[in-house]
């Protein structure tokens, strides 16, 4: 049995640091694992703006500590109103390395999104052009849409129409859930890619809703059933260099996680490579890791892979119930007060 497993530093091509004391609390965790990450830019307000994703940027780096090196790669939220220019901008800042288009209402912070996808087409295009890619949050909105059907019916009836109307544009469908998505990622155009997150590797639906309801499961893209949560391993597993990793590790103070209406996102980031190298290990493809982890995702933004590398021990260690972010309102990790079979050498 592999006991010590040394990989080419990881990054994370999906990720919600937030701004203030919640990214003072969060950032730590993504630097003591991954090289980079990409940011996503559902801040209240957006980041709408070149201006302010460097402002955003800024403030990421004065909160990293001391002795932690870390590259926040920044994105801008597409809404109706988005101007080409600005989004060319932002490109040729090489600052900014890709767009992210939240179906309005479709999740956290999405409000300002888009509620009609041909009000973007002048800017998909001009984004097809220059070669700035597209992230997707893959759920349609509709009320007459059960919500574990919200992939599957976005693929249909807007992702094959989109990734065939702009055949040119780089499209990251984030953060996978069905058998449905990976299967047309798997089958889709030059330019198609996914990231996966460690939660929908390791768990199913039923990790919301059995013996009690578990409000730290509840994320969107909801949990789906087994079957699919088995065809995101295949995928992942297969070495396709479509699927990389997007932890979409998503901090919520607790008072918002555990009330009656609680928000969606689930927070992995203090132990986010632990957790793949756990799914991994568990369908008996850990050789399948690295690349996953470390090479698909650098190739796809065609950025360099990272030169340093990280060591992951086989040992069972405690995960804390809660992690400090403000006075009497913590966050609560995934598997809290449970333990992980992988640790973090150096952590
Ligand atoms: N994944 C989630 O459940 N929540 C994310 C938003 C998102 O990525 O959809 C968040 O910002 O909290
Ligand atoms: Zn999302
Ligand atoms: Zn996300």
């Amino acid at each position: 049995m592999t006991q010590t497993l040394t990989l080419t530093r990881p990054d994370d091509w999906h990720l919600h640091l937030r701004d203030g004391d919640v990214l003072a609390a969060v950032l730590p965790d993504s630097a003591r694992r991954f090289a980079r990450a990409i940011v996503m830019p559902n801040l209240r307000p957006p980041v709408t703006t070149l201006a302010q994703a460097l402002a955003y940027r800024e403030s990421i780096l004065a909160a990293l500590p001391e002795g932690l090196k870390f590259e926040p790669l920044m994105t801008l939220y597409l809404t109706d109103n988005s101007s080409a220019d600005e989004i060319e901008r932002a490109k040729a800042s090489g600052f900014v390395h890709a767009v992210k288009l939240y179906p309005a209402g479709a999740t956290t912070n999405s409000d300002s999104g888009v509620s009609a996808i041909e009000k973007v087409y002048p800017v998909l295009e001009r984004m097809e052009k220059i070669g700035l890619p597209l992230l997707l949050h893959g759920e349609v909105t509709h009320a007459d849409v059960d919500i574990f059907d919200r992939e599957r019916v976005f693929i249909d009836r807007v992702l094959a129409p989109l990734t065939a109307r702009f055949a040119g544009l780089r499209t990251v469908f984030e953060h996978i859930t069905t058998r449905e998505a990976a299967q047309f990622v798997s089958e889709a155009r030059e330019g198609v890619a996914a990231t996966v997150t460690a939660h929908h590797l390791l768990m199913n639906r039923n990790a919301i809703l059995v013996g009690g309801i578990r409000p730290h499961h509840y994320c969107l893209p909801v949990l789906k059933r087994e079957t699919h949560r088995q065809a995101l391993i295949d995928a992942v597993c297969s070495g396709s260099p479509r699927f990389f990793l997007g932890t979409d590790s998503a901090p919520h103070l607790r008072s918002n996680k555990e009330t009656a209406c609680g928000c969606a996102g689930c927070y992995t980031s203090h132990a986010a490579i632990e957790l793949y190298a756990e799914a991994f290990d568990a369908a008996g493809a850990l050789d399948k890791l690295e690349a996953f982890a470390s090479f698909n995702g650098p190739d796809w933004y065609g950025l360099p892979r990272n030169r340093d590398t990280i060591t992951l021990v086989r040992k069972t260690v405690n995960i804390p119930e809660i992690l400090p972010c403000l006075p009497g309102d913590p966050l609560v990790p995934l598997r809290a007060g449970g333990t992980l079979a992988w640790s973090l050498e150096g952590v």
